[in-house]
């Protein structure tokens, strides 16, 4: 499950992640936070969702047809996070007994365009952290979760640190904002053991939508049984060839693609 909110480009939010999972071989389902009016430019316009609807949405699922991993996008206001919070507390997601819950702390789109308020980030550190199994910041979440500015790979280790203090059992540091280093290295820490996650940069500036197939690819491992580190893994490797095989569309940045795991002779 994904809950997260709409992005009408169809390049990141619960749209990337829709098809994340069904490349990925796992049902989706779906509590949407938002609507945002966005395309290749920005984020031009926005809804957000009633607190009382996003938590409907997350019971009327798990009651019915149950949930074997969740992540978290676009969260838009502190209200919100805090409703996702204790629904998911009530339902059995997160915690250290509860089904696999993956944070991705998406603050602001590619653009900068923040996508959520200024009581979300409180919430997400106090309340969200403490639940997650693991959290999947980029380096601006890194900053504004922790204060740290990591500008160099050596940097990210201290990253993890401080934002496992916040919580989270596993962390994991994104390094694709690392514009000057060759590879793209994310890191992974259990609170003693730093795994490095390299993968060679692709030269290109279609990435929207790369945190969001990171994160539902690695939902989707945990929801087929797979380990942390494992999911994370095949995560890395779904990521890397998205990217990979990203394309131009509108006028600026284009999205990671899906396509790559559909069959050479279905997309003709
Ligand atoms: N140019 C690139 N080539 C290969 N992998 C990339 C590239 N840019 C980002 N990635 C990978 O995509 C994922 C998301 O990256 P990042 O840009 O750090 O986060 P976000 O998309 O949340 O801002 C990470 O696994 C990162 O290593
Ligand atoms: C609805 C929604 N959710 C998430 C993102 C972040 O993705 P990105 O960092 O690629 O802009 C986004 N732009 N829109």
């Amino acid at each position: 499950m994904t809950i997260a909110g709409s992005d009408s480009g169809g390049a990141a939010g619960l749209e990337a992640d829709l098809r994340t999972f069904i490349t990925c071989g796992v049902h989706g389902l779906v509590a949407v936070t938002a609507v945002t009016v966005q395309n290749t430019l920005g984020v031009h316009d926005r809804t957000d969702i009633p607190a009382h609807i996003v938590a409907g949405q997350i019971e009327a699922v798990v009651d019915d047809m149950g949930v074997d991993a969740v992540k978290t996008g676009m969260l838009a206001s502190g209200e919100i996070i805090e409703t996702v919070a204790d629904t998911c507390e009530r339902v059995g997601i997160g915690g250290d007994t509860g089904v696999p819950f993956v944070v991705d702390p998406v603050a602001a789109s590619m653009h900068g365009h923040p996508l959520f308020d200024d009581t979300g980030l409180t919430a997400l550190r106090d309340r969200l952290l403490p639940m997650a199994t693991i959290v999947t910041p980029n380096l601006d979440e890194v900053r504004l979760l922790t204060g740290l500015e990591v500008t160099r790979r050596e940097q990210m280790r201290d990253a993890a640190v401080a934002l496992r203090e916040l919580g989270p059992r596993f962390v994991l540091v994104k390094g694709g904002h690392l514009t000057d280093d060759p590879e793209c290295v994310d890191l992974l820490f259990d609170g003693t053991t730093f795994t490095e996650l390299p993968a060679p940069r692709v030269d290109t500036p279609h990435t929207h939508g790369a945190g969001d197939a990171m994160a539902s690819a690695l939902t989707s491992g945990l929801a087929r049984g797979m380990s942390i580190p494992e999911a994370t893994r095949f995560g890395k490797w779904y990521v890397s060839n998205a990217v990979r095989h990203s394309y131009p569309m509108g006028a600026k940045v284009g999205p990671v693609s899906a396509f790559w795991r559909v069959a050479e002779e279905d997309r003709e």
